[in-house]
């Protein structure tokens, strides 16, 4: 494969509303499409989103990565083998610019999976399942608001619904899961996300009081680069522990892996572990020693998701959903594609390639 033009188009994601974390409030978030085009005519497509406080490069550094990327730099020693467990070699682009390196690799592996006529979900997996399930994630902040959006989610056919929690007093939390739970009843999953933003003294309370709710898991419930208070809270949590913030830091990473007790589960988002194939090794890792691993985007346009959702369905585990039902939040979604979910779900398309026009 040859690649004979590479195109870079700016792309501006709107957010209906504003979307708080303990991390910080979204309004919009900017990036690029990149589009390679082989000597045979075919293209494919990637996302660079960069969110540098997730542990991406800025959108500057990115931006300057994008445009210095050249044709012939892009050698592609692909041979015509499976994508399972290789790296592919993007010229200049390395793990400090992961955003970058994630929107050339999915280009990449998208013209790769077409020329091999396969759902890019089967290139990454000749196990891989037709369809993942997904989280609704919940934005509303009043416990009524969040009764109601919860309960028009379960309606839609969600199963998995994800709460923001921490940068608020505890007792708001509480009501706001107390709330939610009670509007949608005992067996739906209700997953929460602190965004590292409780001290571990006080993760410990909050999260043995929230568990009184019935909680699917917690993720980073600490700072990024606390993996021993990880390790301490998860002796005493209700619920698994999920690393998100964490892994965009190597050498945490290592920890979790060398002490797989530290947290049980692991969230993958490409664009923070620099592409595709960076996270499904990290997942394989994960499983070998007992842990398991869920996909999530952040908060990226469409053409970023569709990847995710395709590595979703090739990890080694589907047990957990994935955190890609993000479409609704932005002004400017496209209105017909096959990543929108239906009933709580994405059904992956199976045509060849990744399936986005
Ligand atoms: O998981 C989801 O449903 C949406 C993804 C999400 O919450 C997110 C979006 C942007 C940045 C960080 C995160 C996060 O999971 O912490
Ligand atoms: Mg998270």
């Amino acid at each position: 494969m040859r690649i004979t033009e590479v195109t870079l188009q700016p792309l501006r994601l709107e957010l209906v509303n504003p979307l708080k974390t303990a991390r910080g409030t979204y309004a919009a978030r900017e990036g690029y499409v990149v589009r390679l085009r082989d000597e045979e005519g075919r293209v494919g497509q990637g996302e660079a989103m960069p969110l540098q406080e997730f542990g991406t490069e800025s959108p500057s550094d990115c931006e300057q990565a994008l445009k210095s990327i050249h044709p012939n730099q892009l050698p592609l020693p692909l041979g015509e083998g499976r994508g399972e467990g290789m790296c592919l070699p993007l010229g200049g682009l390395s793990m400090r610019t992961p955003a970058a390196r994630h929107a050339v690799e999915q280009a990449l592996l998208d013209l790769l999976a077409q020329r091999q006529g396969l759902p890019l979900c089967r290139l990454l997996s000749a196990e891989a399942r037709e369809e993942i399930r997904v989280n609704a994630l919940l934005g509303a902040a009043s416990p009524e608001a969040l009764a109601e959006e919860s309960q028009r989610a379960v309606a839609e056919g969600y199963e998995t619904l994800k709460l923001k929690v921490a940068g608020r007093p505890l007792a708001e939390d509480v009501a706001r899961l107390s709330a939610v739970r009670k509007a949608v009843g005992q067996t739906i999953h209700l997953r929460v996300d602190a965004n590292g933003g409780w001290k571990e003294s006080e993760a410990g309370p909050a999260l043995a009081e929230l568990g009184e709710y019935h909680l699917e898991l917690c993720e980073q419930p600490v700072a990024a680069e606390e993996h021993e208070a990880l390790a301490r809270l998860s002796e005493h949590a209700p619920c698994p522990l999920a690393a998100d913030e964490s892994l965009a830091l190597p050498e945490v990473v290592r920890a979790l892996l060398n002490h797989p007790r530290t947290v049980g589960i692991l969230v993958l988002k490409p664009m923070v572990l620099g592409g595709l194939l960076p996270a499904l090794s990290l997942a394989r890792e994960a499983a070998k020693k007992g842990l398991d691993a869920y996909v999530t985007s952040s908060l990226d346009g469409v053409i970023a998701r569709a990847g995710a959702a395709h590595l979703a369905a090739a990890l080694p585990s589907g047990r957990y959903a994935s955190g890609l039902g993000v479409g609704h939040l932005f002004k400017n979604e496209p209105g017909n594609h096959p990543f929108r979910p239906v009933r709580g779900r994405i059904e992956l398309p199976r045509k060849p390639g990744q399936g986005v026009n």
